[in-house]
């Protein structure tokens, strides 16, 4: 059987650690320096469940609640990775903000996501609760994961999750998207 192609846009507010997480998972190693993003396009074949994925990660700008969303982000796209930092309230925010205008623009009442919640590892910095994430993820009936980049800590989680999420189709049934890790 030939590989089946996922386009994944991962999103969020700036420095929540996009980049880190993406390539954490493409080519396991952290780097601690902060380069912003423009965007970047990463490609990773899995296995999963047997069936071999050819992933398109797309890593995209930082961006706030005043951006504007590129059109490109709402075409093609089989699913989202949804980033903020349980450091940053305003990042967390931002998030909800992003995921009404995907929704705005693709037309749909559901999505394939996955909502994360980075840099677990900075436990004295934490402001937002995982129980907080899992509210809204369940209220998008998206997935919901802390993660840490610098740690490895659920990274591939992440992208197999996001994998998972995108077999349940477009969202037309959103029960079938319902789907929290914790
Ligand atoms: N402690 C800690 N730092 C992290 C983690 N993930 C990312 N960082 C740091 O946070 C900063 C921003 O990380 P990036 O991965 O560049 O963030 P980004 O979201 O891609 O940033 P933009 O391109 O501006 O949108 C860098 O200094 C990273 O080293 C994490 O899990 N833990």
């Amino acid at each position: 059987m030939p590989p089946r192609s996922r386009k994944i846009a991962i999103m969020g507010f700036r420095s929540v650690g996009k980049s880190s997480l993406t390539i954490q998972f493409v080519e396991n190693q952290f780097v601690d320096s902060y380069d912003p993003t423009i965007e970047n396009t990463f490609n990773k074949n899995l296995k999963i469940n047997g069936h071999d994925y050819t992933l398109e990660l797309i890593d995209t700008a930082g961006q706030d609640e005043f951006s504007i969303v590129p059109q490109s982000y709402s075409m093609n796209i089989d699913g989202y990775v949804l980033v903020y930092s349980v450091t940053s309230k305003k990042s967390f925010d931002v998030i909800n903000v992003i995921h009404d205008k995907l929704l705005d623009m693709t037309g749909k009442s559901h999505l394939p996501m996955v909502l994360v919640g980075n840099k677990t590892d900075l436990r004295m910095e934490r402001v937002v609760s995982q129980e907080e994430g899992r509210r809204l993820a369940t209220s998008w009936k998206a997935a919901f994961l802390e993660a840490s980049a610098k740690e490895n800590q659920k990274v591939v989680d992440i992208f197999h999750t996001m994998i998972s999420q995108t077999e349940k189709g477009d969202g037309s049934d959103p029960e079938k998207g319902n789907c929290v890790l914790s």
